[in-house]
């Protein structure tokens, strides 16, 4: 059977190297880090990382124990993020999934970067002030899209 990205990736362990890589970074950066004054703190990441792993296939601990969707949704709303903020997120994920040794096949980087070029484009249209929004759905699930891991049988 075709594994989760969540199980292909290394499970809950590799997405909280993954976040930390990432936030490390952000906390660095000229263009991100003024949303994040005080610098990320360690309940943001362990959320953040909750998220991932629902999304990617892992248990729906997000959902079942944070608020959800709608709950990320309220994070977002009135941040202003600008195109180049988001563009730098995007960025500094796919530096982030290299410092934590993630999978680099194909497959699994072109999943990945099809997710955060998605989350990151609606957090940023979420953030503008008046924005219309999608006040409630399930935590979106993600897949291997066209292109799942070869497993010779
Ligand atoms: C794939 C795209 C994204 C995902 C999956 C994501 C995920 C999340 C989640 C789950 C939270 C809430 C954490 C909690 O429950 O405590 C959050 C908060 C936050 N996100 Fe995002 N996010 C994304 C894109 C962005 C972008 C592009 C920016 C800005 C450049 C951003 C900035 C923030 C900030 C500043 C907060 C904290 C706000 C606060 O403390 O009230 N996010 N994000």
């Amino acid at each position: 059977m075709t594994p989760t990205l969540y199980e292909w990736a290394g499970g809950v362990d590799a997405f909280r190297r993954l976040i930390d890589a990432f936030y490390d970074r952000v906390e660095g950066d000229e263009l991100i880090s003024p949303l994040f004054p005080g610098g990320v703190s360690e309940e943001h990441r362990a959320h953040v990382t909750l998220w991932w792993a629902e999304v990617f296939g892992g248990p729906p601990e997000y959902t079942e124990r944070l608020g959800g969707y709608e709950r990320m949704l309220a994070h977002h709303l009135r941040l202003g993020i600008t195109p180049e903020q988001r563009r730098r997120f995007a960025e500094t994920m796919s530096q982030a999934a290299d410092d934590a040794e993630l999978p680099d096949d194909p497959e699994f980087r072109a999943a990945f970067v099809g997710y955060v070029e998605w989350g990151t484009r609606l957090a940023m249209h979420n953030s503008q002030e008046g924005a219309e929004v999608v006040e409630q759905a399930p935590v979106p699930q993600w897949g291997w899209g066209v292109a799942p891991p070869y497993q010779p049988s």
